[in-house]
């Protein structure tokens, strides 16, 4: 009998492998960082093959490394960075064009066109979602009409579009399968949420061809087996979800109401609205949580682009620490940021702010800031934003959070978990698997094969591993997120 799940994650900076057994505990995993392409300011591409091939190695050396049989694995679930873009000839199965991913900014100019023409109303009420370059319609676009042939090819039926998910799933099933979920077909800008299916008007104003498109299936589901060649047995591919609805799912998130915030490269807040679409008066994207029991399932969106990447960018950039875990020692040696904020606004603002052109400041400076002020004002900020995000949420969806369900790399830091308790006024609770990403593409793999009964079993499996409970006056607290307030005021609208 087959003991074991695998969810491939693959992630905007690493791709991972991770072993889960029928508690849902980790067994074994293994990561591997790949290299990030800057071509122009603002522009971030990865190269596709060394995604497929980062994240064959790491699957293959997890199984090597456990002394696990392939054939002891009862399915594998994938789950990626979302939006990010791949167009690739099906007939020779190569990308004409690097992955243009999520967080690259190169079309803003189009997505400004769509806006003075109002077609950008329109979209929102299709796809939930607020046009802004984050999404993979116009990336497809920027490809079709920027690459050299790629638009007759694509008009001859010659390639194939597919974020991350789609790009692993055709590779791992030797080309058999081109196909997504409904939770990464929400995220293209070009699938209408309410009648499940891609939008022709909005193909046709962008000039996409639908036969580039995959087909879209449920998010637990048994999309095709892999390859002999690649593990030597056949096995179910049988969970897809984009990493933040994954981790809304691997959080057992399943009531409607119930919110995870992951702390991974950007930050996202999802809130699980049932099988209800909501709409934002926010900023919050309205977006499709999963597809699974016949039916799908809604969620409202905090999208932030930049939280962890801003505590790489101390460590890469700056070089003021060696490693993230680092900042929490940093952070702790002294009392406050001494007036500093920082705004990590990279790649521009996304919720609630929606600011292509925002760019990242230090603000408040004086001759006294240290480099442990500068490291603690980076960390407030991933705290700061998430407030941002939660105050929109609340209002949006009626509900106030009794505690907030928190995951992702950097939730292992206390520090931080402990000032967002503090900047909310609510209890911030960490579960004992913060990988909850991989985790939910495991149940979703594993729930498809029976590996697993369905929601109400897996649902046992949640357990806290540290609750923090707020611990800050109400007067410090406000004092301190209208400062916030006023940074992030001064950051918007720099960048031409
Ligand atoms: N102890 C920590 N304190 C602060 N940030 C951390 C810590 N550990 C990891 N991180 C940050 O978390 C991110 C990695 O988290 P992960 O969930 O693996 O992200 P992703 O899936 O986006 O690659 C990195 O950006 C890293 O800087
Ligand atoms: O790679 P992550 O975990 O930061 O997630 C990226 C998001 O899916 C982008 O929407």
């Amino acid at each position: 009998m087959s003991k074991y799940i695998m969810a491939l994650d693959q992630g905007t900076t690493s791709s991972r492998a991770i072993i889960f057994d029928h508690s849902g505990n980790i067994v074994a995993s293994l990561n591997k960082e790949f290299t990030q392409i800057y071509p122009n300011p603002g522009w971030v591409e990865h190269d596709p093959m060394e995604i497929l091939d980062s994240q064959i190695e790491v699957a293959k050396a997890v199984l090597e490394k456990t002394g696990i049989k392939a054939e002891e694995i009862a399915a594998i679930g994938i789950t990626n960075q979302r939006e990010t873009t791949v167009v690739w000839d099906k007939n020779t199965g190569k990308p004409v064009y690097n992955a243009i991913v999520w967080q690259c900014r190169r079309t803003a100019p189009i997505c400004d066109e769509i806006k003075s023409n109002g077609f950008d109303k329109e979209i929102l009420k299709k796809t939930g979602l607020v046009v802004d370059a984050y999404f993979s319609g116009t990336k497809i676009k920027w490809i079709l009409d920027n690459v050299e042939g790629a638009r007759e090819k694509a008009e001859n039926g010659d390639l194939y579009f597919g974020n991350i998910d789609s790009w692993l799933i055709w590779n791992l099933t030797g080309g058999k399968a081109h196909v997504t979920d409904y939770s990464n077909a929400s995220r293209t800008m070009l699938f209408n949420i309410y009648e499940l299916k891609w939008d022709k008007d909005i193909l046709e104003y962008l000039d996409i061809p639908e036969s580039m498109l995959p087909d879209v299936k449920p998010s637990s589901y048994v999309y095709g087996y892999t390859d002999k060649s690649i593990f030597g047995v056949e096995i179910p591919i049988a969970g897809d979800a984009g990493d933040q609805q994954a981790a809304l799912f691997g959080q057992t998130c399943y009531d409607k109401g119930m919110a995870k915030n992951t702390y991974g490269t950007g930050c996202f807040m999802l809130m699980n609205t049932g099988e209800k679409a909501v709409p934002s008066k926010n900023g919050l994207l309205t977006t499709i949580a999963w597809g699974i029991d016949d039916k799908v399932e809604y969620a409202l969106e905090g999208s932030i682009f930049i939280a962890g990447a801003a505590i790489q960018w101390l460590r890469d950039e700056l070089k003021i620490i060696d490693n993230s875990p680092q900042s929490e020692e940093y952070a702790q040696k002294v009392s406050d940021t001494n007036g500093v904020y920082v705004v990590p606004a990279f790649v521009g603002l996304g919720a609630p702010y929606w600011d292509m052109y925002a760019r990242g400041a230090i603000l408040g400076l004086t001759r006294g800031v240290k480099r442990e002020h500068i490291i603690r004002a980076t960390l407030e900020s991933l705290a700061y934003q998430t407030r941002d995000v939660l105050e929109a949420m609340q209002d949006d969806s009626g509900i106030k959070l009794s505690a907030l369900k928190v995951d992702g790399g950097a939730s292992a830091n206390n520090f931080l978990m402990q000032f967002q308790a503090d900047i909310l006024g609510v209890p911030v609770d960490r579960p004992t698997v913060i990988e909850t990403t991989a985790l939910g593409a495991s149940y979703l793999a594993g729930i498809a094969t029976g590996f697993w009964s369905g929601r109400e079993e897996v649902a046992k499996n949640w357990g806290v591993d540290r609750h923090f409970e707020p611990n800050m006056d109400i007067e410090t607290r406000e004092k301190l997120y209208a400062g916030w307030k006023k940074a992030v005021e001064r950051s918007m609208n720099w960048a031409d």
